[in-house]
Order: C-alpha cells, then sequence, then structure tokens
C-alpha cells in the first residue's frame, strides 16, 4: 500500500491520502480503541468532520484500530461514543483492526469500494 500524507491546517489533527487498489482515500486519525481518555475529543473531531461541505457525500468507514489492546473499547464501544448508530444520511460501516497484524484493514478497504461502487 503506498501512502503519502498531507495536513489540512485549519483542522487539528492529521489527515493522510491512501491508495488502494484504483481508490484514492482520505483518512482521519482521531485516536485508537485503546485511547479511552482521548475518545470525547475524538468524538467532537468526528463531527467537525462530517460537517465539511466537502465530504457532504462522502461514504465514511470507520477502524477501530489496535483491537488487540488489553483493554481497547470493543468495535460496539467506538461506534457508540461516535454516535455511529445516529448517522442516517450517508453509508457507514465501521472494522475491527490491529495494523501491525495487519487483520480488518483490507476488509475496510473493500467495504469502501463496494460502497462507492453502489452509490
Ligand atoms: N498493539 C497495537 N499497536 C499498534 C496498532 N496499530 C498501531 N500500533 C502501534 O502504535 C504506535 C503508535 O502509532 P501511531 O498510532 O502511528 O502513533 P500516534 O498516533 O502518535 O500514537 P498513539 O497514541 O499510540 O496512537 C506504533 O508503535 C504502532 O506500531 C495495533 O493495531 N495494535
Ligand atoms: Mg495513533
Amino acid at each position: 500500500m503506498d501512502e503519502s500524507v498531507s495536513t489540512i491546517p485549519t483542522m487539528g489533527f492529521n489527515v493522510e491520502s491512501i491508495q488502494y487498489k484504483n481508490l484514492s482515500f482520505q483518512a482521519w486519525d482521531l485516536g485508537d480503541s485503546s485511547d479511552r481518555d482521548r475518545i470525547g475529543v475524538s468524538q467532537k473531531e468526528f463531527e467537525l468532520m462530517l460537517q465539511e461541505a466537502e465530504l457532504k457525500n462522502a461514504v465514511l468507514l470507520v477502524l477501530a484500530n489496535k483491537q488487540d489492546v488489553k483493554g481497547a473499547m470493543t468495535q460496539a464501544e467506538v461506534s457508540e461514543h461516535l454516535g455511529l448508530p445516529s448517522i442516517k444520511n450517508r453509508q457507514w460501516a465501521i472494522y475491527r483492526c490491529v495494523a501491525t497484524e495487519g487483520t480488518g484493514i483490507e476488509e475496510g478497504f473493500d467495504w469502501v469500494a463496494n460502497a462507492i461502487k453502489n452509490a
């Protein structure tokens, strides 16, 4: 997987552009599943992100990473904290993953590829 890094200065968190197969994704690092202290901040950043006009028609994939870390929030917990169940105006999905083992990520990206195809 090739990736290049870029940052949007007006937003206080990291954005990366990721190329996967023939697709280009924008990825926001809002923290991870093991970081319970930060999830409140993540939720606020997430809310602002969803308000971006540019992302109005974007499909949304949340990767709940570091699922191997003891005491990490489950996928359901991450989903609740971010308020995913109340999102009705766009396609979204959440996948559990362990980036260091490479599990879950491709499944998530494949979901995006399909979601875009069917949009
Ligand atoms: N156990 C575990 N470690 C991971 C996973 N994904 C990334 N890491 C490790 O987490 C560390 C921090 O990586 P990043 O997330 O890029 O860095 P960061 O966002 O500045 O720091 P964090 O607060 O840890 O997220 C690195 O050592 C990674 O190897 C994972 O799924 N499981
Ligand atoms: Mg991190």
